[in-house]
């Protein structure tokens, strides 16, 4: 069996962070493991508390998994501290892991600060060099692109200029435009469109760690990029077409939609 671990923070409520990392690569047939950044306090409504670990302790995660069940793919979600933004681009160059897919975690889809604001600059400079390919949403893209993102078209920019600065691969996700559910990849000089149907549904805490982990798990499998991204597409698309509706807040997807009998 494949291997994918998750460098992210843990959400108490489920929905997103290391839970649904988690419960994604296991309903995308890879074993998944963990390293946390942080635990917080959050449910539907909104994140009451955040506790760091130290980059001690993220070190002795890393060297754990690393050192024993090696990870055929990495995925990273939030990491709020310069310090531990450094501690896992030294160590994924020392590893020489493979298949990184950076979802640059900043804002909650309740709207809480899910990052410190000196630590954007570590993550320019220590993770988006060495990803494979980064999953920024539209605001996320704006501030590392800097400049406004309001169409298609700025997307697109946004994206290329993501792209070239940083050598990856870029997939900018459509989940915040007004009039569509469309993912842009732009690698190579080039770019694709991933259209989405977009549905009307209110619960979408945990989109981006779902679709950033289900990358992950599709190109652990030796999947290439493009078709990882077609599957994961799919696959959160189902998650939100499954209608759970829990919490009194923005609600989880139903991430075992496609698993259970
Ligand atoms: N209403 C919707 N219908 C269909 N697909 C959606 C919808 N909302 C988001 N998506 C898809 O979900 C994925 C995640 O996109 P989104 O832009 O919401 O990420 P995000 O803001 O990082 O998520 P979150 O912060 O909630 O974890 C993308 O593939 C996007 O197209
Ligand atoms: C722990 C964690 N990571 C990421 C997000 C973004 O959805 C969140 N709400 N919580």
């Amino acid at each position: 069996m494949k291997t994918s671990l998750t460098i992210a923070g843990s959400d108490s409520s489920g929905g997103a962070g290391i839970q649904a990392d988690i419960k994604t690569m296991l309903a995308n047939n890879v074993y998944g493991m963990s390293a946390i950044t942080a635990l917080t306090a959050q449910n539907t409504m909104g994140v009451t508390g955040i506790m760091e670990v130290t980059p001690e302790f993220l070190q002795q995660q890393l060297d754990s998994v690393f050192t024993d069940i090696y990870p055929d793919a990495v995925k990273i979600g939030m990491v709020s501290s310069p310090q531990l933004i450094e501690t896992i681009a030294e160590n994924l160059s020392k590893y020489e892991a493979k298949n990184i897919v950076v979802d640059p975690v900043m804002i909650a889809t309740s709207g809480a600060d899910l990052i410190q604001e000196e630590a954007v600059s570590a993550l320019k400079e220590g993770l988006l060099p060495i990803a494979t390919v980064l999953t920024p949403n539209i605001p996320e893209a704006a501030v590392l692109a800097g400049m406004p993102v309001n169409n298609d078209d700025d997307m697109i920019e946004a994206a290329k200029i993501l792209s070239n600065a940083y050598g990856c691969a870029v997939l900018l996700k459509g989940g915040h435009s007004k009039t569509h559910a469309n993912d842009l990849l732009y690698s190579n000089d080039q770019y694709r469109w991933f259209k989405g149907e977009r549905i009307d549904n209110p619960n979408t805490h945990g989109t981006g760690c779902t679709l950033s982990s289900a990358i992950a798990s599709h190109l652990a499998n030796g999947h290439d990029l493009e078709t990882s991204i077609k599957f994961a597409k799919d696959y959160v698309t189902g998650a939100l077409r499954d209608m759970l509706d829990l919490g009194s807040g923005d609600g989880p997807l139903n991430h075992g939609w496609n698993y259970n009998a």
